[in-house]
């Protein structure tokens, strides 16, 4: 006991110390001009596109989750085009004048930014909360999961470089290296802390929601994908499979379930056998099954992130050496049956609805069941049917003949691109954006008497 508050109080020292390091950069970050921060940004973008690929080997190796050549996609993705879609908005000092209703805008930094970073995109993200971080002159404390600690801390002292070499002070750049349940608490419920990011498995979130300070978290997905009568069904069987083996399905916008109209039933299903997708049989479906939740009812760590073949040898059951994802055919939906929840690898239930109605209310139940808030997907050549969908559905991101994992972070859609997806009230989340620099700034507004 004597050793553990011991261990404890050198924690809460060490995260102070890199509060306090933070903070003081942060105060002569403030006085930076646009141009100043925008030659910091640009250096962190190239800096870390050209590390791309070796950050994702780093993460892959220590994480054991998806594979290299997705996890450099995910890594530039942050470093290119998150890079782009933020280079030229002003952040700093007067940011709009809206002349005809007399109101200018003054973008103000917010202080120091609590970032803790899952292991499922680890150095992915480090990339995009410091970007978005640094663009609107905030200083960052990393709070990494504790078992992708030496790639976070790898990617956050190649940005901390890059920055400083292009002018920025030293120490914006923080990270815990030795994370604790105790660390990570000090961070987000110090009084310096201005914002916390959240972005990992559900406890951490709601730990951030109770800390006292202002918190984005983002809670869990469970996307069903609905492939409506009207969809191009080869396509649309395409950008499922794409999706949901992207990265080992490590993305939280992925697709967990199929929901099809009987009439197409076969269709879509001779499809996905074309491309390789696996229907287990309900022996098969039942081993699979007390492998994808651990007791604690969380995700289990074994599956997330592992290849089809690597999650059926954990599972005991044989499936062909060119599978690309497995199928379990689902009636059921409930927190007791793990196929109607959220699956981070490549496992997907497939619910067989009657028509558009029920395939609709299919998607609220699953989404209510875990994921409200967060992301779905529609298949289909009827316009009409999209305006039904996004009226009725309870997600923040309705993403229409497009991939979950990339349509969700704005990568294959105009949404903002973004590796940290609010869910919205019903979520558990103030705000329902893909989280850029407008959500990392203060924005004081100046206005005249009518
Ligand atoms: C856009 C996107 O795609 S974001 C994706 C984000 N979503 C997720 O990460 C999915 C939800 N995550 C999970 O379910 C789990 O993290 C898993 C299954 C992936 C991994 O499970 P595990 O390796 O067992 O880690 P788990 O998250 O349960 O945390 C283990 C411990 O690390 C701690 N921890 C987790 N994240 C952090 C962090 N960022 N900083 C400090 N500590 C952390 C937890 O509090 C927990 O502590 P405890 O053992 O004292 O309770």
């Amino acid at each position: 006991m004597a050793i553990n508050l011991a261990q404890e109080t050198v924690q809460t020292y060490e995260v102070e110390t890199l509060i306090q390091k933070a903070k003081h950069a942060q105060h002569i970050y403030a006085s930076f001009t646009q141009e100043q921060v925008d030659e910091i940004v640009k250096a962190i973008s190239v800096r870390l596109t050209e590390a791309a690929e070796d950050l994702a080997y780093k993460a892959h190796t220590e994480t054991g989750f998806g594979n290299v050549k997705d996890k450099t996609t995910k890594n530039l993705f942050a470093s290119q085009q998150v890079y782009e879609s933020i280079k030229d908005e002003p952040t700093v000092g007067i940011i709009d004048r809206d002349e005809m209703n007399k109101v200018i805008e003054i973008g103000v930094p917010m202080g120091v930014i609590a970032a803790l970073v899952p292991v499922t995109n680890p150095t992915s993200t480090v990339i995009f909360k410091t970007l978005v971080a640094l663009k609107t002159r905030n200083a960052i404390v990393l709070s990494p999961h504790p078992k992708a600690v030496n790639c976070i801390v790898e990617a956050a002292r190649l940005v901390e470089e890059a920055a400083v070499n292009a002018g920025a002070p030293k120490g914006l750049v923080q990270v815990i290296e030795s994370p604790s349940l105790e660390g990570t608490q000090t961070l987000m419920q110090h009084d310096d802390t201005a914002l916390i990011l959240a972005t990992g498995g559900g406890p951490m979130v709601k730990a951030a929601y109770s800390s006292g300070n202002p918190a984005i978290g983002v809670g869990p997905g469970n996307g069903p994908a609905f492939v409506e009568k009207s969809a191009h069904i080869e396509e649309a069987i395409d950008r499922i499979i794409t999706s949901k083996t992207f990265d080992n399905g490590t993305i939280c916008a992925s697709e967990q379930s199929i929901i099809v109209e009987k009439g197409i039933k076969e269709e879509v299903v001779e499809e996905l056998k074309k491309r390789k997708a696996y229907f287990m049989n309900q022996e098969e479906s039942e081993k699979v099954s007390h492998f994808i939740m651990r007791e604690n009812g969380t995700m289990n760590p074994q599956i997330v992130g592992k290849t089809v073949t690597e999650v059926a040898k954990l599972c005991g059951i044989i499936i062909p050496a060119d599978t690309s994802v497995l199928i379990s055919e689902e009636t059921t939906i409930g927190p007791d049956n793990p196929y109607s929840r959220e699956k981070l690898t490549p496992i997907l239930a497939m619910y067989t609805v009657n028509d558009w109605d029920q395939g609709v209310t299919t998607c609220n139940t699953i989404l209510e069941n875990e994921g409200a808030g967060h992301t779905a997907m529609l298949h289909t050549t009827n316009d009409e049917l999209v305006e039904d969908f996004g009226l009725r559905i309870k997600a923040s991101r309705i993403l229409i003949n497009t991939p979950g994992t990339f349509g969700g972070i704005g990568f294959s859609t105009n949404l903002a691109p973004s590796l940290t997806l609010g869910c919205g009230a019903i979520g558990g989340s103030s705000i329902t954006d893909n989280v850029s620099v407008r959500q990392l700034m203060n924005i004081n507004r100046v206005a005249y008497n009518k």
